[in-house]
């Protein structure tokens, strides 16, 4: 249904918990290396539970790589940087939604390249940043409110 992308992820268990709503979504998930922690890791198996299975996970070795592998794909770059709010988007079934590392986010030279497709969601003003696996909850959610929940119960 819709791409989740994450790039240079360093905390298993938030890697985990996406794939965990990976699954409950439909969406495949991207994991751009370098990777923070090896895919054995004991706390990315066990924040994904038994959901592993059920979620189709593609490895990438740079971001550059897998633009290039979606030459027709829409990318939308969530960042506290953005200048429009992430509900504003009108999504699209297939659609990639990049978000970056814990620590650092997005590398600055992507965001300044795609300054009209990146958003954030909306904070109060002295919080830095949402945890990485919220923000993607809240947006595949609000994606797939857009596009009426297709097949959910
Ligand atoms: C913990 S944050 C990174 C913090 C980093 N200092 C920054 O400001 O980008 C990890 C990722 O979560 C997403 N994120 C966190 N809070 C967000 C917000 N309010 N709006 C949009 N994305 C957010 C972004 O994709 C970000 O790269």
């Amino acid at each position: 249904m819709f791409n989740i992308v994450l790039v240079e992820p360093e905390i298993p268990y938030n890697t985990g918990n996406i794939a965990r709503t990976c699954a409950a979504t439909g969406s495949t998930l991207h994991l751009v290396k370098p990777l923070g922690f090896s895919t054995e890791d004991k706390y990315l198996k066990r924040a994904g539970l038994d959901y592993w299975d059920k979620v189709k996970v593609i490895y990438h070795e740079n971001f550059q790589e897998l633009k290039e592998k979606y030459p027709e794909g829409r990318f939308f770059y969530l960042s506290t940087k953005g200048q429009r709010y992430y509900h504003e988007v009108t999504y699209k079934p297939g659609d990639f939604l990049v978000f970056g590392k814990e620590t650092r986010g997005l590398p600055q030279e992507l965001l300044e390249a795609n300054k009209e497709f990146t958003f954030r969601i909306p904070m109060l003003p002295q919080i830095r940043s949402l945890n990485l696996s919220n923000t993607v909850a809240i947006v595949v959610y609000e994606a797939l409110r857009q596009i009426q929940f297709p097949d959910f119960i």
